[in-house]
């Protein structure tokens, strides 16, 4: 290599980390140290390049080739471009601007993150005063949700006074009572450095709702939420969303739900069998009871002649959402979840036992002669054959849904479901639909014992259309109106979601509010079903007559009653719901006597739904007492 010699020198190359003392060949051309050549014969390839990287010390020479050869590319050029430079900068060296630039990269993520955590929520603060909108003040990193969680823990230690009450918005959503008395509405909070805009209004909910929902989009929920509740129709947004609940729609037809009448009512019959029929009363807590109900109905819907292999997969999801639920309780940690520990390890393994077992079963399900499908007329439509049809045909099976269900725009033909998005839809639906339900069936049953006049009304009207025995058909329950009537007014008081969460995609004005993107929207489903000014003084009484006239006519306003939200995205199970409430309500009235436990506490609460806080211990006595 021409002009080099070696030597032990200082050498003297402008370097903003001083001078290096070192034993090196050098390149007189060259300012910076590079590497001595001993005993390298090929030069070709990565020795080549090992061979010319820059070295501070003559052990360094024995160092392997470099792992990243073209970072090393890139220094090469840099110091040759500083060079070329080097003078016109009086002597700057590359480490200097590169120093430089890394300092300036910090300063600029540092400003980036300070904007982020204070100026621009302090900016926001101002942009909504400005507007009349206030809130509780923004505090740096936690927002108000310090506030929010000590409200919310106060308002939980305590239960229901007077336990009759159903006054309950203070205690389940405390701090949105608190501050909307104190703001009114709209009011701004702040979860972190987002800022979410309370809004109570029923005509600007069924803007953000329904006539302009295109502007705002589903709030992406906590990872572990997500894991919990799966990565489905709940979470899903845009197109892939579109194409999922157009494909699903057809399994909540009413006239496909009917075909589960017998099957739900059977299920139904089995519990209440195990009760002693002599006139003792018997305890029960409904809150885990009612479980049985929704889970065997919900993997009816979900797996229909494919039940048992269904329970089996769900028994597993089942598994695999007490490990979320657990992380869920614990203190999140960024990227934990990805870690191997023993619960992660095991949660993977359910994932796989999952997908192995939902293949299985679709390859059977796809086996089956196309005559055995024909001859399945009179059965329901399950979720899981409309995904299987919608996975192996480019062309979606299914028909349009109808003009008033107003689904978006239709996606690309092309886009198909492939088996992970069918093993996350079966997670959504046994999440979206086991919970829910059930928690209506258990507010209705401790609203039926609270209230024994109206169980009264309604147990009359069950055996004038029923009869003493016989399972509701499907003939019956549009007829059971008083009932009907109690389940809207257990809805309107005890939604079992409490609220949800829009955000606004671009900026946008909201009745003459001006929303920047990205603002979060917080719709209190329960804040609207308590409001005195929607639904008159007795809004806190338990009145199911208020719904004589139907749901729409009960309040001063159409959108004050959405316990199953409102627009594109509302509930696709709702019929289901309703469907399952009503016959297991009509069965037990047919049957039981129910009165409140002298153990129960009235403290309903939110983890993510509405619960009891302590259970719903409810005393049945037979009515036909041998
Ligand atoms: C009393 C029972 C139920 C209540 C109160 C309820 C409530 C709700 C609410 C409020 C939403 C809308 C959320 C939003 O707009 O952000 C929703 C969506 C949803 N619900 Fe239900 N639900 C119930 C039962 C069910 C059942 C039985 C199923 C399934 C079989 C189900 C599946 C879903 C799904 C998949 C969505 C998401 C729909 C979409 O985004 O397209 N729900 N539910």
């Amino acid at each position: 290599m021409p002009g080099r010699h070696s030597g032990v020198g200082e050498h003297k190359a402008p370097c903003c980390l001083g001078r290096i003392r070192t034993l090196c060949w050098r390149d007189e051309s060259d300012p910076f140290p590079i590497l001595q050549l001993r005993g390298l014969v090929d030069l070709n390839g990565s020795a080549r390049r090992a061979a010319q990287r820059p070295v501070v010390a003559e052990e360094d020479a024995a160092r392997p080739a470099p792992r990243w050869p073209l970072l090393e590319q890139a220094i090469r050029v840099l110091s040759k471009k500083q060079r070329s430079m080097g003078d016109s900068m009086g002597g700057w060296s590359w480490q200097w601007c590169l120093s430089l630039g890394v300092a300036g990269a910090c300063m600029f993520i540092a400003l980036k993150v300070l904007d982020f955590l204070w100026w621009r929520p302090k900016r926001l603060e101002k942009h909504f005063a400005k507007q009349g909108i206030h809130g509780p003040p923004y505090r740096f990193f936690v927002g108000c949700v310090n506030e929010m969680v000590s409200l919310m823990l106060e308002a939980s230690s305590k239960p229901m006074i007077p336990q009759s009450s159903h006054n309950i918005l203070p205690r389940v959503l405390s701090f949105y009572h608190h501050w909307n008395k104190i703001y009114g509405s709209p009011f701004l909070l702040w979860f972190g450095p987002m800022p979410r805009l309370a809004i109570a209004d029923p005509d600007l909910i069924r803007e953000i709702m329904l006539s302009r929902s295109d502007a705002f989009e589903r709030y992406e929920s906590h990872p572990l939420v997500r894991q919990l509740e799966g990565e489905g129709l709940v979470s899903l947004r845009g197109e892939k969303w579109a194409h999922h609940r157009k494909v699903l729609t057809p399994t909540f037809h009413m006239e496909n739900l009917k075909l589960l009448i017998p099957f739900i009512g059977k299920t139904v019959l089995g519990m209440v069998e195990k009760l002693p029929t002599s006139g003792k009363e018997v305890e029960i807590d409904v809150s885990e009871w009612f479980q049985t109900v929704t889970e065997d109905a919900i993997t009816q819907t979900a797996f229909g002649r494919s039940f048992e292999d269904g329970k089996a997969v769900f028994q597993l999801q089942t598994q695999q959402m007490l490990f979320a639920a657990e992380a869920f309780r614990n203190v999140f940690i960024p990227g934990y979840r990805f870690l191997p520990t023993k619960k992660n390890t095991s949660s993977w393994k359910l994932e796989k036992e999952i997908k192995r077992s939902l293949i299985e079963l679709i390859g059977r399900r796809r086996q089956r002669p196309v005559d055995e499908e024909k001859r399945g007329d009179d059965s329901a439509k399950d979720l899981l054959g409309l995904m299987i049809d919608a996975s192996v045909s480019k062309q979606s099976p299914v028909r349009p849904a109808p003009a008033e269900e107003r689904q978006p725009a239709a996606p690309p033909q092309e886009s198909t479901m492939t088996i992970r998005d069918i093993v996350e839809e079966c997670k959504t639906f046994f999440f979206a639909g086991k919970q829910t339900t059930s928690n209506l069936l258990t507010w209705t049953t401790v609203l039926l014992a609270m209230h024994p006049e109206w169980q009264e009304r309604a147990r009359g009207e069950v055996l004038r259309v029923c009869g003493p025995c016989d399972v509701p058909s499907r003939h019956h329950l549009p007829k059971l109106k008083t009932l009907g009537m109690i389940l809207h007014e257990t809805l309107r008081l005890y939604p079992p979601a409490v609220a949800t969460i829009r955000r606004a995609k671009a900026d946008v004005v909201l009745g003459g509010y001006h929303i920047p993107a990205g603002t979060e929207l917080l719709i209190p489903i329960m804040g609207l079903h308590h409001d005195e000014q929607l639904w008159g003084a007795d809004v806190a009484q338990f009145n199911p007559a208020r719904f004589a006239d139907g749901a729409a006519r009960a309040a001063r306003h159409p959108t004050a009653f959405i316990p199953f939200g409102l627009g594109p995205r509302m509930c696709i199970g709702q019929n289901l719901a309703v469907l399952e409430a009503k016959l297991t309500v009509a069965v037990l009235l047919q049957r039981f006597a129910l009165r409140l436990s002298p153990a129960y506490v009235h403290a309903p609460t939110v983890l993510m739904l509405l619960y009891p806080q302590f259970g719903a211990p409810i005393l049945f006595r037979s009515l036909n007492s041998s």
